[in-house]
């Protein structure tokens, strides 16, 4: 599903701040990549997302090369791939509601279509209560479900997450990353970035560790 050869990123002119990335990832599969601060995860989440294109070496997600595919083409396979940012990035003039419904409204779905879905989906995370609050009314904790939420209603096939328990206590991140297990199970392929270590532990899921640009442990 995700397969990296040989990746180098720089940024400009800079140094290679990625370097001799090669590694896959199966579909279904659920990864935790760590590493610290500085060492490349949001960069090499961006590639992912295919926001950033490699300096060199081969990226090929569902099979394609990317290097290969012209703008329209990256837009449809990015709407295969969700991403959860640390900072939430949900519109504050929109309810949650409106908020997780956003990506189906900008594909054109009508209300009809999706409403029910996202109401089901809202109660999942436990937010069915707060579902016409606006985002400035929410907890941290509650801010970072609709993300989620917000991530998941398209059921992208690979779901990213930079840092997505950042601003939270440990009760609760392990409450979040326990839910992006059960969206694991149900099919969809997890990356998920932290670098809170301990939380790590409660999870049996292989980690990626970067350090300086380079992946010194995938197990
Ligand atoms: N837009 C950019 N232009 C130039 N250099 C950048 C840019 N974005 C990141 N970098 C550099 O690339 C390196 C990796 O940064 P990146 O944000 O990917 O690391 P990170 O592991 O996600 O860090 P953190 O855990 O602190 O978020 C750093 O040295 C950073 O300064």
């Amino acid at each position: 599903m995700i397969e990296f050869e040989d990746v180098g990123l720089r940024y400009g002119h800079g140094p290679e701040i990625l370097r001799d990335l090669t590694f896959t990832v199966e579909p279904g599969s659920f990864h935790f990549l760590t590493g610290p601060s500085g060492s490349g995860k949001t960069s090499l989440l961006k590639l992912l997302l295919l926001s950033l294109k490699p300096t060199r070496g081969t990226v090929r997600l569902f099979g394609q090369d990317v290097s290969g595919l012209d703008q329209d083409a990256l837009l449809r396979m990015r709407r295969h791939i969700g991403i959860v940012f640390q900072e939430f990035r949900l519109l504050d003039h929109l309810t949650t509601y409106e908020n997780v419904a956003l990506p189906l409204r900008v594909l054109g779905q009508p209300e009809s279509a999706y409403r029910a879905n996202v109401t089901e989906l809202l109660e999942w995370v436990g937010l069915g209560e707060r579902m016409d609050a606006h985002p400035a009314l929410l907890s941290g904790g509650e801010k970072q479900r609709a993300a989620i939420a917000r991530a998941v209603i398209g059921r992208p096939d690979i779901l990213l997450a930079d840092e997505p328990t950042g601003n939270v206590d440990p009760d609760l991140s392990l409450r979040l990353v326990t839910l992006f297990a059960e969206l694991n199970k149900m099919g969809t392929t997890i990356i998920l970035a932290t670098h809170e270590l301990p939380l790590l532990d409660n999870f049996s899921f292989p980690r990626m560790l970067l350090r300086d640009g380079e992946i010194v442990i995938h197990d």
